[in-house]
């Protein structure tokens, strides 16, 4: 039976991403936090290990000059290159911007999929007209789309807002999962569900959405004592968990 495939962010190391594959993880996500710490040997190693045990690696920069984006894929060579910096469909210089990053890439490294998160806003915030035009500016220079979880707004507008200042995620939130089904029937690329996806809805938005795969970071991440998610620290059980719920939920839908 084939089910979404699951993809996990943060993998930060080796030892970490080898754990992750050996429970069935498909897509391996690992993030270079700054353009400053972008010469990073472990995460470098973290993409290699991905490669060499046949599962596809998906690195986020969290910068987006171009220069310093060609040159980390020149190091890293991931499968996927994944962009999440905060855009919406009504700042037109944003979008621009991001889809002549996405042509360079692409112009340089063709074996490299692009993935773009596309936003969209909370149960009931979000505007599936403005989605999808945001999507069809972006579909030509993309090979998969992820959705995630705006804060505030519609498409979301202010940046500040965000858990990352000028980018999409990590909000441990569900977007609006009608507008994601949307997406995915819209989409000619494969879609992604991501934004609070856990152990516990991941059926749910499986059956709900039908996407191409699903993504989970922060409800798969180990907490803390005071129940506070970890960042870039993963809850092999939940991991698990997720998998196991994915694929059931794939087998009935
Ligand atoms: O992980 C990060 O540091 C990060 C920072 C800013 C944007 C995205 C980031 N990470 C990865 C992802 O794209 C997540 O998998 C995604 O946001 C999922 O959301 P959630 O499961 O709610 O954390």
């Amino acid at each position: 039976m084939t089910h979404p495939i699951v993809q996990i962010y943060e993998i930060q190391t080796p030892e970490e991403a080898r754990k992750m594959i050996a429970l069935g993880v498909d897509h391996i996500g690992s993030v270079v936090p700054s353009q400053k710490d972008r010469h990073d040997p472990v995460l470098q190693e973290t993409v290699a290990t991905v490669r060499k045990m046949g599962a596809v690696s998906s690195l986020i920069p969290l910068y987006n000059d171009t220069d310093a984006v060609l040159e980390t894929l020149d190091e890293y060579r991931p499968h996927i290159v994944h962009f999440c910096d905060h855009l919406n469909s009504g700042r037109e210089r944003s979008i621009e911007e991001a889809l002549a990053l996405q042509e360079a890439v692409r112009r340089r490294f063709p074996d490299i999929r692009i993935m773009r998160s596309i936003p969209i806003g909370r149960p009931g915030m979000a505007d599936d007209q403005a989605v999808l035009v945001l999507a069809a500016r972006l579909e030509p220079m993309s090979d998969l789309f992820l959705t995630d979880t705006v804060l505030s707004g519609t498409t979301g507008s202010g940046d500040t807002e965000q858990p990352v200042n000028g980018f999409v995620g990590i909000t441990g939130l569900t977007c609006d999962w009608d507008v994601a089904a949307k997406l995915v029937t819209w989409s000619r690329i494969p879609v992604i569900l991501a934004g609070g996806i856990s152990p516990e809805n991941v059926a749910a938005g499986v059956l709900q959405v039908g996407p191409f795969g699903v993504d989970s970071c922060t409800c798969t991440n180990a907490v803390d004592d005071t129940g506070r998610p970890i960042r870039f620290k993963k809850d092999p059980q939940r991991v698990e968990k997720l998998i196991a719920e994915t694929c059931r939920a794939g087998d009935k839908g």
